[in-house]
């Protein structure tokens, strides 16, 4: 297959973070994942990568965090850049620039949507020049492969992730919901989230994964009290344990009139859901005057997934 890619080209892809508003754990799969019901909602708070022909496979990244980002091959980005040039049968040599402004190791999906946006920006260089160029379906097949979160970052919007979380069905959302998110100190790791999971719940019967009703409705009605009433997260008595102090964050929160208080997927991040945009703005100064957190971002949802912003010549 013939592939071109102008020199000097580059591509901007932006790329939104994750909050689940459901996630149902089923048990321990014999692969060692877990099947769940995983209803996702993007948020505004963005990564944004650029990919620009080079010699090599190459990755920097800025931001805040970006210390903390790995620069090798195991960053996500670099393996959605192989996975995607393999596709095309071409050598992976782009720089990867990621301007990082997603919480690291947060359970907001950083490194899965770094994954994505890089995958769709590679896609936008290489298959301008291809005979036969990657169908979504197929970038959502390599979103899978990548990691069980990012074919949703990829989507964006809101989803019920079936499976391990990589089987999307696309949800309807009636308004915009205003968030804050707490973010701790340190990161949290996802297996090891999993694991306490699993050893919190060992000798117990873990029902099978499924999306609450009254949840789906929320969504649908754009409700945030209704929705407050429905968020649930079943790694939270698992993230509670292995990061106590979790707990004196959600406190803040909700003292600070959020109308609801939640770990954050696999966590640390705590995710507060508020109102309109004042009081996003009380609880998000509440939470950085209590010295419970590194800092407090408000955003909205739902966001639009992985998106090409901008492309040079
Ligand atoms: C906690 C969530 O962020 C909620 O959306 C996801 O379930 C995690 O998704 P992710 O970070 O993309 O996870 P992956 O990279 O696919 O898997 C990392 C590890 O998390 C655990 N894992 C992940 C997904 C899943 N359904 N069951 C699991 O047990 C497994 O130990 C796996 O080895
Ligand atoms: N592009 C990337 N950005 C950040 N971390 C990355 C990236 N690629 C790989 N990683 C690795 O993945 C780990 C998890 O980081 P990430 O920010 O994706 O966590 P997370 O938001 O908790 O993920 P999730 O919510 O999907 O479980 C990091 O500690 C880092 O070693």
């Amino acid at each position: 297959m013939t592939v071109l890619s102008v020199p000097g080209s580059s591509v901007t892809v932006r790329v939104p973070a994750k909050v689940n508003a459901q996630l149902a754990v089923g048990a321990a799969r014999p692969d060692g994942f877990h099947d769940l019901a995983n209803v996702f909602l993007a948020v505004s708070l963005y990564d944004e990568i650029t990919v620009t022909p080079a010699e090599s496979l190459r990755i920097t990244c800025s931001g805040p965090d970006a210390d903390q980002v790995p620069l090798d091959r195991t960053n996500l980005a670099a393996r959605a850049a192989e996975a995607l040039a393999a596709r095309y049968g071409i050598a992976p040599d782009v720089h990867i620039h990621i301007a990082k402004d997603i919480p690291v190791a947060g359970g907001m999906a950083g490194g899965s949507a770094d994954g994505a946006g890089a995958l769709l920006a590679c896609d936008a260089l290489w298959s301008a020049g291809a005979s036969s160029p990657a169908s979504r379906e197929e970038l959502l097949a390599i979103c899978a492969e990548l990691g069980s979160d990012v074919p949703f970052s990829l989507l964006g919007g809101a989803a019920l992730g079936t499976g391990r979380g990589e089987l999307l069905t696309p949800l309807e959302v009636g308004g915009v919901f205003h968030w804050v998110f707490a973010v701790a100190d340190g990161g949290l790791s996802t297996p090891a989230v999993y694991g306490e999971f699993d050893r919190l719940t060992a000798g117990t019967d873990v029902p099978p994964p499924a999306a609450a009703p009254a949840l789906l409705d929320a969504l649908r009605s754009g409700d945030p009290t209704a929705l407050a009433g429905a968020l649930a997260n079943d790694l939270q008595p698992a993230a509670l344990s292995l990061r106590p102090a979790l707990a004196d964050t959600l406190a803040t929160g909700t003292s600070a009139g959020a109308l609801a208080a939640l770990v954050s997927g696999s966590g640390p991040t705590t995710a507060f859901l508020v109102k309109d945009e004042e009081a996003a703005a009380t609880v998000a100064a509440a939470l950085r005057a209590s010295g419970t957190c590194r800092t407090a971002r408000t955003a909205t949802s739902p966001a639009r997934g992985a998106v090409v912003t901008g492309r040079t010549p």
